[in-house]
């Protein structure tokens, strides 16, 4: 049986803010993914540069922390056999314009306004994903969580197999 992989989503202002893109990303969320936890807070800018730390000193990283503190974002912890390659890829390139040249129809060749008004964000690897979903959901147990019951998540038609919900049971 595959092991259910989880990653972190992060739906940036601009996108949250905008409810012809929000609605676009939601269908995207409960059609290919579990949606596992969903939670919406406006970051402070000492939490948001916590977050960012790794960019600190890069040109773009006050209007980086500037734009992710500006309102609301989504949180999602996202669960797939393959979620963290599948979400960036949803994303596209960090740079909106090449994803608007190499793949249209990606989240940011579609609603990206800038680099940094990006549409969202996705973990790039297991230990990244980890340490992201712990940052903003330190109470969540890798072993022991839930699939989100919010009706909208609940709705989308869900195409995974019954071994793969076996799974989900086991861990939930
Ligand atoms: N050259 C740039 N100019 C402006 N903003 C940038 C630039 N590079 C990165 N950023 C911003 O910093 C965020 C984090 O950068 P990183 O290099 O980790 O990109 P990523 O891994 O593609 O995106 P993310 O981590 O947000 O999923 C980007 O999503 C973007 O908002």
């Amino acid at each position: 049986m595959q092991k259910l992989e989880l990653t972190l989503a992060i739906i940036k202002p601009h996108a949250v803010s905008n409810p012809v893109v929000r609605t676009f990303i939601r269908n995207i969320l409960k059609n290919k993914f579990i949606v596992v936890k969903t939670k919406r807070v406006t970051l402070d800018t000492d939490t948001a540069c916590k977050f960012y730390e790794e960019h600190a000193g890069k040109f773009f990283f006050k209007r980086l922390t500037t734009f992710m503190t500006s309102g609301c974002i989504d949180l999602h912890v996202l669960g797939h056999v393959n979620a963290i390659q599948m979400w960036r890829q949803c994303l596209g390139p960090t740079s909106v314009y090449k994803g608007q040249f190499q793949d249209p129809y990606c989240l940011r060749g579609m609603f990206g306004i800038s680099d940094t008004r990006n549409v969202a964000h996705g973990s790039d690897s297991q230990d990244s994903a980890e340490r992201e979903i712990k940052f903003f959901f330190p109470e969540f147990s890798f072993y022991q969580w839930r699939i989100d019951d919010e009706e909208w998540f609940r709705k989308g038609p869900i195409t995974f197999n019954d071994h793969f919900f076996q799974h989900v049971k086991k861990l939930a």
